[in-house]
């Protein structure tokens, strides 16, 4: 069974208004992304690789409702998406905690500003705190915790809102290249456990193959889709070493070559 379209992108364009630098106080447009058209699945994981400046930020803003699209729209259930909801979780590739806030309390204050009664919520920490394996360090502040500590923590955050759809944008960048990789396979065991469509961001090509049961590539700006690849992984998570299987590899090569591509030249990818 094919599984529900969950968020659909028509004709989504962006253009922004600059200054030009040839005439003093005047302005062009320019354009961030242009014509995107495709769809995620409900309970997909896709993931969005392109060189710096090709759009993937502005695109993430208009799925969050932040910014709206020049041209074209999303669609999330199949109703256009017109401002910022609480069925988009949003994870940065800053961990934007409260510093004041324990991990326990930056969970909980999501909770609470949703109105749900305090003997649930202590639950529900629990439950998210468990999840992202943090269960010995709720009473932590951010700065008594790891870089990928906080990150769980981000992560715990946006999935005590419960939303449908959790948008990531490079949320493990920051982090070492160990922290990075066990973050990501607890990020599928999480997504295996709750079924949320994620839509996760990044620059890295391993990390997008890994992730990503399909990866859109990106064009060097204005970022249209240059290609979807689809991952047929199986067993991401039973296999420690699936990196190094052949199917992973032939992926990856694939998402490379397209990134290496003569337009793709001068790119910071
Ligand atoms: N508010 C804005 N006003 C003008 N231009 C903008 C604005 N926001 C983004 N841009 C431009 O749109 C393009 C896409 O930016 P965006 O941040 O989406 O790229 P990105 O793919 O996320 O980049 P990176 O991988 O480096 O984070 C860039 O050229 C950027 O300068």
């Amino acid at each position: 069974m094919v599984a529900a379209e969950k968020i659909r992108f028509e004709s989504v364009t962006k253009t922004f208004s600059v200054r030009d630098p040839k005439q003093k106080e005047a302005t062009q447009a320019f354009t961030a992304v242009k014509d995107l058209d495709f769809s995620v699945r409900k309970g997909e994981l896709i993931t969005i690789v392109g060189p710096s400046g090709c759009g993937k930020s502005t695109l993430l803003d208009m799925i969050s409702g932040l910014s709206s699209p020049t041209h074209g729209r999303i669609l999330i259930d199949g109703q256009t998406i017109t401002g910022p909801g609480l069925d988009r979780g949003i994870v940065f590739q800053q961990y934007a905690l409260f510093p004041w806030k324990t991990a326990r309390g930056n969970i909980e204050f999501g909770l609470e500003a949703k109105g749900i009664p305090k003997q649930e919520r202590r639950e529900q920490v629990e439950h998210y705190l468990a999840l992202v394996g943090l269960t010995h360090f709720g009473d932590r502040y951010p700065h008594e915790l790891s870089g990928g500590m906080k990150q769980r923590v981000a992560i715990a955050r946006s999935l005590a809102f419960n939303p449908d759809v959790l948008l990531m944008d490079e949320p493990f960048a920051a982090l070492d290249a160990q922290t990075r990789e066990s973050l990501q396979s607890e990020l599928l065991r999480i997504w295996q456990q709750t079924q949320k469509t994620i839509i996760f961001i990044t620059h890295g090509i391993d990390e997008a193959v890994y992730l990503g049961e399909r990866v859109v590539v990106l064009t060097p700006g204005p970022g249209m889709v240059r290609q979807i690849v689809d991952i047929p992984l199986q067993s991401r998570l039973e296999d420690a070493d699936i990196r190094s299987h052949p199917d992973f590899v032939k992926a990856r090569h694939e998402v490379w070559s397209l990134l290496h591509e003569p337009e793709y030249r001068g790119a910071y990818i």
